[in-house]
């Protein structure tokens, strides 16, 4: 169940590296490519120390050095080719994975539905979408390439017991110190990466709250204030910086010296082996290659400085994936006319403090029901409960009989439609926002729809009508709820049994306000379905058949608008509306025998 104080749960380093694994599998092809020719690069890079070492004897002993120079040249030739061959395919593959990890990870944050924005901040999973997913793509070349460096370094230490098993001997006795360098570096880095892109991911994350809060910072003066905020993680960022060069400079100095130790002494014991006679001017040669080449293997910390950056990441994307999505059951809708029944219904905030506790209630099936209650209630609660965009923590929520829970999400969304207080438009133009849902809508009923909310004049004003891009036209708060409605509209009208709406007209005018109220309450497109009005609108609350009154946690009243109204309580819970004036339909309505109730409201 939905724990905002929970946060996302760590995912820990062996899911990062699972994610790692079948990150880089997502690279397909191109990664077993760069396997391939990093394979031939590691073995060019082991035998040319040996062709340049026979091309010396040859020289040395008069005999047939053209055809070991010619193979030397060769080999630097195909080496050059790899190289290039190599890169191209080892970007291929860092895209290809980052692709995958993008696609997954967004899907699924997605499909976490309305919880992802309570586990995460915007800021935070545009960070880890972004930057994070971007450096653990980049684990399919790196981990290919780290393992390919190892191939060289072990070919040298082959080639070195082939040439003098004392040779190989006195570089062993050495590695152990260069190994126990390179492990040290990659537990230091670790943790000083996993720290770092935490406190990377919080600066984005107040970025993006305080864009979000652009006009209050402005109005209230803050500005300095909110840069120190949202900059507020750079000294943690500049430790862990710090940190991580205090590992780097500790790696490179003790490198710095265990290196060239070793090849000294690989080297003194080479040459006493020349002047015993035991190896040729060649070998020796070949010697000296093959120990550098050998102490390649140190080239593991800077591998292991990718890994664990990439490890970093991908232990912040596997912790977003750790979280479990919406699941959806595999039932049709049944037949049936819409009744919502929200049978023991419990669901509890952040402090584990019941919103809403123990709550039966029956929404009719076609009825238009209106929620009440004073602010905190618990009503947008119950309105996502009506449509699972929110699961209870107990209890259960029925649509015709059949739990929410079990319902196929197809035949879910399909069912019940949305509007909400302050809707975020989406797609790219009015046409696109309105027309948003699981099946596309025509431009007739986009109209249409429009044209219930109040919404088709102000869009036709606009330079390309409903073609306007939404990017290029600044509306109004009450301008964006119609747009919004009118999606709810066109949602509802293809196949929906119920229609939830969540305060949508508060910043509508009264006289709009009514207007919608009898496209709600008519006989139009919305005739028949079950309609579940969340509202501070007295006039709202009078349209309708039916007034459920929360307060503390449950319902403490149901009936008609007109036999509620007598509770002081009740009143409370409404905003005070201007009476309706003007002439035309609006005026008309308000001067109904229902608007009569409404107009009572108004004054109180
Ligand atoms: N998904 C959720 N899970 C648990 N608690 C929630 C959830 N959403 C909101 N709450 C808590 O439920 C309480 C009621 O919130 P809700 O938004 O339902 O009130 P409301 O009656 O719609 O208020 P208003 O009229 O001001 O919009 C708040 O204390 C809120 O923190």
């Amino acid at each position: 169940m939905d724990r905002r104080a929970a946060g996302p749960r760590p995912a820990g380093r062996p899911a990062a590296d699972r994610l790692l694994l079948t990150t880089t599998r997502a690279g397909g092809p191109w990664v077993a490519a760069m396997m391939a020719v990093s394979l031939l690069l590691a073995g060019i890079y082991t035998v040319l120390p040996a062709l340049m070492g026979r091309t010396v004897d040859a020289v040395l002993d008069g005999g047939d050095f053209a055809l070991w120079l010619g193979l030397s040249v060769a080999a630097v030739c195909v080496l050059m080719a790899a190289d290039t061959l190599d890169d191209f395919m080892g970007k291929m593959a860092e895209a290809r994975s980052t692709a995958w990890l993008r696609h997954t990870l967004l899907g699924h944050v997605l499909r976490l539905g309305p919880r992802a924005a309570r586990r995460f901040t915007a800021g935070d999973l545009v960070s880890r979408l972004v930057g994070n997913s971007a450096r653990t793509g980049q684990v399919a070349s790196t981990l290919v390439w780290a393992l390919m460096d190892l191939v060289p370094p072990l070919g040298a230490i082959v080639a070195l017991a082939l040439i003098d098993p004392w040779l190989c001997l006195t570089f062993l006795v050495g590695l152990p110190v260069v190994l126990a360098v390179v492990r040290t570096f990659i537990r230091d880095a670790s943790g000083i990466n996993e720290r770092y892109f935490d406190a990377q991911g919080q600066v984005a994350a107040r970025l993006v709250d305080a864009l979000s809060g652009i006009r209050t910072i402005t109005a209230a003066g803050t500005v300095d204030r909110e840069v120190r905020r949202v900059l507020g993680p750079l000294p943690e960022l500049r430790r862990h910086g710090y940190g991580m060069w205090g590992a780097l400079a500790r790696v490179s100095s003790r490198e710095a010296l265990a290196i060239p130790l070793l090849e000294v002494a690989v080297l003194a014991v080479a040459g006493l082996e020349l002047a015993r006679g035991r190896i040729t001017p060649g070998q020796m040669l070949a010697a000296a290659e093959y120990v550098v080449l050998a102490t390649g293997i140190s080239s593991l910390v800077a591998s292991a400085n990718r890994l664990a950056l990439a490890r970093g990441t991908a232990g912040r994307v596997a912790e977003v994936l750790a979280e479990p999505p919406m699941t959806y059951g595999g039932e049709p809708l049944p037949e049936g006319p819409g009744r919502l029944e929200f049978r023991g219904v419990t669901v509890r905030g952040p402090d584990g403090a019941a919103v809403l506790e123990n709550l039966w209630l029956t929404v009719p099936a076609g009825a238009l029901v209106a929620v009440a209650g004073r602010s905190g209630s618990g009503k947008s609660v119950l309105a996502a409960l009506g449509g699972r965009l929110l699961d209870p923590d107990e209890g259960e929520v029925l649509l015709d009989g059949l739990p929410l829970r079990l319902l196929d999400r197809h035949a879910l969304r399909q069912a019940v439609a949305y509007g909400f207080e302050r809707p975020v438009l989406l797609g790219e133009t009015f046409a696109d926002a309105i027309g948003f849902g699981p099946a596309p809508a025509g431009p007739d009923e986009v109209a249409r729809a429009a044209t219930a909310a109040r919404a088709d004049a102000f869009i036709r004003r606009m330079p390309e009508g409903y073609g306007t891009r939404l990017a290029d036209a600044p509306i109004s708060g009450g301008e964006a709820q119609r747009v919004g409605l009118a999606r709810a509209f066109v949602q509802s009208g293809q196949r929906g049994r119920g229609l939830v709406l969540d305060d949508v007209a508060a910043s509508l005018d009264t006289v709009t306000e009514h207007h919608i109220s009898r496209i709600l309450t008519g006989t139009g497109a919305l005739a028949g379905r079950t309609r579940l009005v969340v509202t501070h609108r007295a006039s709202t609350a009078a349209r309708a058949d039916l007034v459920v009154w929360l307060d503390a946690g449950g319902v403490r009243g149901q009936g008609r608008h007109r036999d509620l109204w007598a509770d002081p309580g009740y009143r409370a819970a409404f905003q005070p509306e201007a009476p309706v004036t003007g002439t035309g339909t609006d005026a008309a309505a308000v001067g109904s025998g229902e608007a009569t109730g409404v107009r009572t409201g108004e004054r109180a």
